[in-house]
């Protein structure tokens, strides 16, 4: 079985930067035409200046003649000013603004500890711009059980934003609900989200089947089959208002597999072998490219990609692991046969 479609965007994406940037960035270059790439470095990538020198480390990182272009994300922070996202907005290179609640996730410490009280004058300037918010949509009180951090963000943080700055545009990152969908589906106005390829196909047994699995340990963390059949629905249904983005979260083999180990999945050389998988066992192949190449560049008010690409169906297997000048990374299903092969045509 053959498929040819549009090139695919990756609409999250962590890049990394050093060593780690140059063994990753050739994997999504090769499958994918443009990536959004977070910004949550050590120091953060907090203004258009660092982003612009971001996107000249990634070019750089890129094998020769390749066309795969970067598109940046500024980390807010509680001091950012409305003139960085006007800085921003005429650097052509800066394509979103990201939002982590401070404690959140993998580097988020510098991130946004009150957004009602002290960003809201960048936010509206984003409006103006239309310049899309990111979301990592996960309260982080301590409180709240864990597996219950997406829903009670929407209620808490989302809900009463898009009430308030009914223009701004809105990506959900990487929603892990049911609660998610319903409010990417039923509010009105210009949200979206990210789908990962692991919350479309693995549930939070996945975590512990045989072990302790830190490979498939990401934030937000795996939930319920409900919640993953619910998500599986709506990216084969067809709506515009989800799209790829793989949040592939390369961390070296010993930050994953010790006692205390990063929050990350490392998807990017197998992330569309994976989607392909989804489609086809829902029988909606044919629903495939809209989520993979249409909606995100659509959304983004960006032009769709000219390029095609092949996809086959031809067992191969995920390597073990990717080695690097100090370290390896292990891929999600390493050592797992996959059907599907990508060919640039
Ligand atoms: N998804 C993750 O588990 N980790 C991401 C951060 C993020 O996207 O939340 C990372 O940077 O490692
Ligand atoms: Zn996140
Ligand atoms: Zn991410």
């Amino acid at each position: 079985m053959e498929l040819t479609i549009t090139q695919p965007d990756d609409w999250h994406l962590h890049l990394r930067d050093g060593e780690l940037l140059g063994a990753v960035a050739p994997h999504s270059a090769a499958h994918f035409g443009r990536a959004i790439v977070m910004p949550n470095l050590r120091p953060p990538i907090t203004t258009t200046a660092a982003a612009v020198s971001y996107r000249e480390s990634i070019l750089k990182a890129l094998p020769a003649k390749c066309s795969f272009q970067p598109l940046m994300t500024l980390y807010l922070t509680d001091s950012m000013q409305p003139e960085e996202i006007k800085l921003a907005r005429k650097s052509g290179v800066v394509f979103a603004v990201k939002l982590y609640p401070a404690g959140a996730t993998t580097n988020s410490q510098d991130g946004v500890t009150d957004l009602f009280g002290k960003c809201l004058p960048v936010l509206e300037e984003m409006a103006r711009q239309s310049m899309p918010l990111l979301v990592h949509g996960e309260v982080t009180d301590s409180n709240v059980d864990v597996f219950d951090r997406e829903k009670a963000f929407i209620e808490t943080v989302l809900q009463p934003l898009v009430q308030r700055l009914p223009q701004l545009k809105v990506v959900m990152e990487h929603i892990t609900t049911a609660d998610a969908v319903k409010f990417v589906e039923s509010y009105e106005g210009p949200v979206a989200a990210t789908v990962t390829p692991q919350h479309l196909l693995l549930n939070r047994n996945s975590l512990f089947q045989g072990g302790l699995q830190p490979h498939n340990y990401c934030l937000p963390v795996l939930k319920r089959e409900t919640h993953r059949q619910a998500i599986v629905s709506a990216v084969t249904s067809g709506s515009k208002r989800f799209f790829l983005g793989t949040d592939s979260a390369p961390h070296e083999r010993r930050r994953k597999e010790c006692s205390c180990g990063c929050a990350g999945i490392y998807s990017a050389p197998i992330a569309l072998s994976l989607y392909a998988k989804v489609f086809e066992e829902a029988g909606a192949l044919d629903k495939l490219e809209a989520f993979t190449s249409f909606n995100g560049p659509d959304f983004y008010g960006l032009p769709r990609n000219k390029s095609k690409i092949t996809m086959r169906k031809s067992p191969w297997v995920v390597p073990e692991s990717f080695p690097f000048s100090f370290g390896e990374i292990v891929p999600m299903f390493a050592g797992k046969t996959l059907q599907w092969q990508t060919f640039m045509s």
